[in-house]
C-alpha cells in the first residue's frame, strides 16, 4: 500500500502542539476581544506557593500566554510556610471577586498543604483546571463543564488532525486525576473503546500493542518503546521528564520513546513541543468560556 510504504521511509507525521497551540491561542485572543467590546475584562489569577524551580517556569509562561490574549492576569505568590488557612483564605476572596473568572492553583503543592481541599473550596463556575468535583463528575456525565486542561488539549490535536475517535481502541496509559481519567473520559464521550493502564496492569505492552489511539501519561522516560505501538496507530505523548546527559545540560523527554515511535506509528506528539503547548492553550480557553459563561453569555 503507498501509505505504508510512505510511513516506512518517512515516519510518523508529527502533531506539531506549538502550532496547534498558536491556532486556539488566536481564537482565544478573538473572544477575549468580543467580551473586551462589550466592557467585560476577562481575568485570570494564578496561585502559586512556594519555590519550586519547574513551577516558577509554567506559571510564568501561563501569565505571559494569558496576557498577550488578552486576558487580565494576576500571579499571587505565596511562601513555601503558608498555612491551609491562609490559602484557603485566598482562594475565598478570588471566589468573592466579581473581576476574577479564573483560579489556577498550580499543583502540586508543598508538603504540608492538602490540595484536595483547596481544590474543593474553589468556585466550580472559576475552576479553569476542572479539577472540582462538581466539574469531575459533569464530565463523567458527559455534560462537560471546565474541563482538564491537558486532555482537552490531547482531544483538540485530534479533531484538529482530522483523527476518528469513534470507533477506535484506545488505550490510556496513567489512572492521574490530572491527566489519565480525564482523557479516558473524554475519549469515552466521543465513543472510543477505552482501556486504562497502570502500574498494575500485568502486560502493558500487550494492551498498549491493541491500541489505535495510544495515550502515554504516566511520567515515566520513554517506557513506550517501538513493540508497543501498533503499526499507523495515534501517540500522544502526555510526558515531560527532564533527563541527564553527558554534557550534563539535561534534556527534556516524554513517557514515549520518539525515534522509536516516530518509525512504527502514524502519528506521533513531540516533546518538547506536543502536548505541552496545548494545555496552557486550553487553559485560556477555558478562562475566555469561564468569563462568557459567568458574564452573561451572548457569544464567546
Ligand atoms: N493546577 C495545575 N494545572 C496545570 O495545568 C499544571 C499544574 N498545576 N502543574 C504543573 C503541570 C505541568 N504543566 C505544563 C504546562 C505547559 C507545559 C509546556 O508548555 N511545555 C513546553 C516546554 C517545556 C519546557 O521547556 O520546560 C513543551 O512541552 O513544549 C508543560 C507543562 C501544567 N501543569
Amino acid at each position: 500500500m503507498v501509505t505504508e510504504h510512505a510511513m516506512d521511509t518517512e515516519g510518523a507525521r508529527i502533531i506539531d502542539g506549538k502550532s496547534i497551540a498558536a491556532a486556539v491561542r488566536g481564537e482565544v485572543a478573538q473572544r477575549v476581544a468580543e467580551l473586551v467590546a462589550r466592557g467585560i475584562q476577562p481575568g485570570l489569577d494564578v496561585v502559586l506557593v512556594g519555590d519550586d524551580p519547574a513551577s516558577q517556569v509554567y506559571v510564568r509562561n501561563k501569565d505571559r500566554a494569558a496576557t498577550r490574549a488578552g486576558f487580565r492576569v494576576r500571579t499571587h505568590r505565596l511562601s513555601a510556610v503558608t498555612s491551609q488557612a491562609e490559602l484557603e483564605a485566598l482562594v475565598d476572596r478570588l471566589n468573592a471577586d466579581d473581576e476574577v473568572d479564573g483560579i489556577l492553583v498550580q499543583l502540586p503543592l508543598p508538603r504540608g498543604l492538602d490540595s484536595d481541599a483547596v481544590v474543593r473550596r474553589l468556585d466550580p463556575a472559576k475552576d479553569v483546571d476542572g479539577l472540582h468535583p462538581f466539574n469531575v463528575a459533569r464530565l463523567w456525565m458527559d455534560r462537560p463543564g471546565l474541563v482538564p486542561c491537558t486532555p482537552a488539549g490531547c482531544i483538540e490535536m485530534l479533531d484538529r488532525s482530522g483523527i476518528e475517535i469513534a470507533g477506535k481502541r484506545a488505550v490510556v496509559l496513567g489512572r492521574s486525576l490530572l491527566v489519565g481519567k480525564p482523557i479516558a473520559a473524554l475519549l469515552l464521550a466521543r465513543n472510543a473503546t477505552v482501556t486504562i493502564c497502570h502500574s498494575r496492569t500485568p502486560d502493558p505492552a500487550a494492551v498498549c500493542r491493541e491500541a489505535q489511539i495510544l495515550v502515554a501519561a504516566v511520567g515515566r522516560p520513554e517506557l513506550v518503546r517501538g513493540d508497543w505501538i501498533a503499526p499507523g496507530a495515534t501517540v500522544l505523548d502526555v510526558g515531560i521528564n527532564r533527563v541527564e546527559t553527558a554534557d550534563g545540560a539535561g534534556r527534556l523527554v516524554g513517557d514515549v520513546h520518539f525515534e522509536e515511535a516516530h518509525a512504527r506509528a502514524g502519528w506521533v506528539t513531540p516533546v518538547p513541543g506536543g502536548v505541552g503547548p496545548m494545555t496552557i492553550a486550553m487553559l485560556l480557553s477555558n478562562t475566555a468560556t469561564a468569563a462568557a459563561n459567568r458574564r452573561g453569555r451572548t457569544s464567546a
